[in-house]
């Protein structure tokens, strides 16, 4: 297989409603969609979960065009590879960029299964047919409005319930859940809004029967999680703070983190994530796939990595139409009762509908 030719899009989709986490608010999703193609014309698909601002991680979008452009696509372009895992060697001189390296690395992969005539889910080494999702619902005007997007939600199947907190909207807002929801599996999302000294705060939260709490303390630590784990019953999971299968090591080495979101775009593309994958499955570690708003594109290889047999705890992969009006691919990403089916064409399984993606695209460059 040999890529010899790749375009980079900028799009922007307006979600159906505002995101607000505890670093911001998201109306609409700007992003980088790549798409590469090899000697024999097979198009793959690959997507930036990198946002506009540098709020979740460091990476933008126009960071990513950047390190694509400049040091990515050059490495990659007219060179002989024989499997993706051979993409993640070729990018491990570079340092971080993690979104920017995904966003090539995922539509490698897709060319990959396409030429050796398989799902992408069978050519990760998935397992499952369909897969169990959960939701991610940001904060609210009250908790009032939260309660009832909540039951719409519970009602629709989903399998979880995640909300994301912040100092004010907390132990509140979880005490009210639980009572009006006794029997659902919910979670906190803090997106790394408390420190150490909250301590007696979230663990109140103890009392509440949580799932996990998603990254209660700053992006890069694992240190002061470990101390947190310690003094909390609830299980914490880490998201900001695992970069790579030596990250997830030294936190589950450490105590940090007793399960682990896996995000494609943040722990450097598929091949990564396989080995984080397969590494928590040896010590114990459940694994969820995280989310970052993405468009049908990085949605379906969410769906894809989430057929790993150690994707134990539902992800927050939830249906296109929770995001969009139009998805810009054929089918859209459907959930039903809580569970999506794994498509068995080739490739990512979904259609890219270059209509819809061409309606979005806002800038656009040829390399080759
Ligand atoms: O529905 C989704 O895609 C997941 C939403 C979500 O929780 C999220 C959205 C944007 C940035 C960070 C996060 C997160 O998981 O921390
Ligand atoms: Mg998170």
């Amino acid at each position: 297989m040999k890529i010899t030719e790749i375009t980079i899009r900028h799009l922007q989709m307006k979600l159906k409603a505002p995101f607000t986490t505890s670093f911001g608010t998201f109306t609409t999703k700007e992003f980088l969609l790549l798409e590469a193609k090899d000697e024999a014309g097979t198009v793959g698909w690959g997507e930036s979960v990198a946002f506009n601002a540098p709020w979740y991680n460091e990476e933008t979008l126009q960071t990513n065009w950047h390190m694509l452009e400049d040091f990515l696509i050059p490495l990659i372009l007219n060179k002989e590879l024989n499997h993706p895992d051979e993409v993640n060697e070729i990018f491990a001189p570079i340092r971080k960029n993690n979104m920017a390296k995904s966003t090539l690395e995922g539509a490698v992969w897709d060319i990959y299964a396409q030429q050796t005539n398989q799902s992408l889910a069978k050519a990760l080494g998935g397992t499952k047919d369909k897969i169990e999702v959960g939701i991610s619902i940001g904060i609210q005007e009250s908790i009032e409005a939260l309660v009832a997007l909540v039951d719409g939600y519970v009602k629709e199947g989903y399998k979880r319930i995640k909300v994301k907190i912040k100092p004010g909207w907390d132990v509140d807002v979880m005490r009210t859940l639980r009572e009006n929801f006794p029997n659902v599996a919910i979670m906190a999302d803090a997106n790394s809004a408390y420190s150490l000294e909250d301590i007696d705060l979230l663990k109140q939260l103890d009392a509440f029967d949580l799932t996990m709490i998603e990254q209660p303390l700053a992006s890069d630590d694992i240190i002061d999680h470990a101390q947190l784990q310690k003094e909390l019953k609830t299980p914490i999971c880490l998201d900001e703070s695992i970069h790579s299968l030596e990250d997830a090591r030294k936190a589950v080495e450490l105590g940090s983190t007793k399960i682990i979101n896996i995000k494609i775009g943040r722990v450097g593309g598929l091949t990564e994530a396989k080995k984080i994958h397969d590494y928590c499955e040896a010590n114990g570690i459940p694994v969820w796939c995280g989310g970052m708003l993405e468009s049908g594109v990085g949605r379906s290889h969410n769906v894809a990595l989430t057929t790993l047999s150690n994707f134990i705890l539902p992800g927050d992969t939830a249906g296109s139409s929770r995001y969009w009006e139009n998805d810009i691919i054929v089918p859209e990403v459907v959930a039903t009762d809580g569970y999506i089916d794994v498509p068995q064409t080739t490739g990512i399984g979904y259609e890219v509908d270059r209509e819809a993606v061409e309606a979005y695209t806002i800038a656009k460059k040829d390399y080759k």
